[in-house]
């Protein structure tokens, strides 16, 4: 299962050997040239690869067998349903052929993340912009955009290095102030998360869980702070769920006197610029301006540790970081009439808000109900997009997605293993998995065809018919060395979705 080599990658233990074995790594010089390696490929025991295909081999033999018998017996009394017949077999015994190509080599990447640490150490991590996109509040609640924002700011990750960007499509206040009460929670949860090493960082899925091993450093001042921080966290959420209705009353109060004006307003007294409650022209969904709203600004480069017992925190955050990354609220503008193409045109917007904030070579993409269920998930990625071999020709690294409290035993396989640890990893020995959609961490020069502005590489030319593309259009040809790109799928250390 994908999520015990979570905890095999994380902890630095190597897989289950009973059905993977590690795969010859090719070009072993890189190594011995003293840059480690950081991935491992692992394919299937030839104990267990060998009789599959064999067995392939015997099902191809019977359908080819099967179809020749039919062409010799036709039924010449209804030729029509011997024909219709055989065109269906033809095209189920064509589909079980493509079904089974994939599976002939089944490959596992598993990160190294402590080579990682060793050849890179936190100073040279790259940075990265994540990317999580919400509608409505309603239909996908905001509980579950806060926990997935909040696992996101507690992640594993050099804080300054990485910045976590929410695209509100139906411009709504609730999700704007959701947010400023995520920026208060996480000066909380963050350094809590940090001090007791805890797993998974997403608040509400944390204290569901029944048990835990506590694998932090400091178990006696463990059972106090958990009590304080969930209690803290019932009060968070309280305030989140009461926002609609503070909201409304706020806006009433403020209406009051005004003459046909039904405006929602803001706590600081100003009017809302996206959609309000009462729905008007330039104020409804579909309808309104834009905003960018820095609402954690960039963190300082130094640790910033706590050395006393603050009054303001209800938990001991000696010598513990205290410092988050950036979070940008963005709703982008909507007109009526003008296609914005979704999720897609949602994602575009964020690439470009990120370049002028952040402008990070990585991205990566999260919807709203899907949280970072192991905290070295961002670390992760960058095992393969380092790695020595060929690491800056890896266009993407996607992780699976599964589903919490669908039904405990799994019996109708919603956690989708067939597809991400069946389909997905058989992909993997081929070119490589398609694209989801989703939890996928792309090289930004992937998405652009060059890399971030700010980085002027010296052999950089100015690619002729540019004039072609508009004037303010700078189109440019960087040698960079990116061929071919290729994707890679690795089932380590995976993400949990919310049930949809
Ligand atoms: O106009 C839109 C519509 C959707 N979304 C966001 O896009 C995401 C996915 O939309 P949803 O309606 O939830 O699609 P699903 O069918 O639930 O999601 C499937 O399809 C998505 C699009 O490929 C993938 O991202 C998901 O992983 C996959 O589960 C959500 O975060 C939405 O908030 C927008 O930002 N703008
Ligand atoms: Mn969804």
């Amino acid at each position: 299962m994908a999520t015990d080599t979570a905890a095999d990658a994380a902890e630095g233990r190597r897989p289950r050997d009973d059905v993977w074995v590690a795969a010859e790594e090719g070009d072993m010089s890189e190594a011995s040239a003293g840059r480690p390696l950081l991935f491992r490929t692992m394919k299937v025991k030839g104990s267990i690869l060998h009789p599959y295909r064999f067995l392939i081999l015997v099902r191809l033999v019977a359908i080819v067998a099967f179809f020749a018998w039919r062409v010799e017996h036709r039924n010449h009394d209804g030729m029509l349903l011997w024909a219709t017949s055989m065109v269906a077999d033809a095209w189920f015994g064509f589909s079980w052929l493509l079904n089974q190509l994939p599976k002939l080599n089944p490959i596992k990447r598993v990160p190294d993340l402590t080579a990682l640490a060793d050849r890179h150490g936190e100073a040279v991590l790259p940075r990265i912009d994540v990317f999580v996109t919400t509608v409505d509040p309603v239909d996908e609640p905001v509980m579950y955009t806060v926990n997935t924002i909040l696992s996101i700011l507690a992640a594993d990750y050099p804080v300054d290095k990485y910045a976590c960007y929410l695209s509100d499509e139906g411009g709504s206040l609730v999700h704007y102030e959701a947010m400023i009460q995520v920026a208060y929670f996480s000066a909380l949860w963050v350094p809590f998360c940090r001090k007791h090493c805890i797993e998974p960082r997403s608040p509400e899925n944390y204290f569901r869980m029944k048990t835990r091993p506590y694998v932090g450093g400091m178990a006696g001042e463990f059972m106090s702070d958990h009590r304080r921080v969930r209690r803290e966290y019932g009060e968070f959420k309280v305030r989140i769920d009461s926002l609609p209705t503070t909201i409304r009353r706020r806006s009433d109060a403020y209406n009051k006197g005004d003459d046909g004006v039904h405006a929602t307003w803001m706590a600081d007294g100003t009017q809302w610029a996206c959609t309000w409650i009462e729905q008007t022209d330039n104020h409804r969904r579909g309808q309104h301006a834009g905003i960018v709203k820095v609402m954690l600004d960039h963190p300082s480069c130094k640790p910033q540790l706590e050395s006393l017992v603050s009054t303001n925190n209800p938990i001991d955050l000696s010598n513990i970081d205290t410092r988050f990354p950036m979070l940008v609220y963005i709703s982008r503008e909507k007109r009526p009439g003008y296609d914005n193409q979704k999720k897609a045109g949602a994602m575009n917007v964020m690439l470009r808000v990120s370049a002028l904030l952040s402008n990070a070579p990585f991205v990566i993409n999260f919807d709203c109900n899907h949280y970072i269920n192991n905290s070295q998930a961002l670390r992760a990625p960058m095992c393969f997009m380092l790695d020595p071999r060929d690491g800056q020709n890896t266009a993407f690294v996607q992780f699976p997605q599964r589903f919490d409290d669908v039904d405990p035993t799994d019996r109708y396989s919603n956690h989708n293993r067939v597809f991400f640890d069946g389909t997905m990893l058989s992909l993997n020995g081929l070119q490589g998995p398609t694209y989801l959609g989703i939890s996928t961490m792309f090289r930004h020069v992937a998405l652009y065809g060059m890399e971030p502005p700010h980085y002027r590489a010296k052999n950089i030319k100015l690619v002729g018919k540019a004039y072609e593309l508009g004037n303010s259009d700078l189109v440019l040809e960087l040698n960079t060395g990116w061929r071919n790109p290729r994707a890679v799928y690795h089932p380590g250390v995976g993400r949990r979705g919310a049930q949809q």
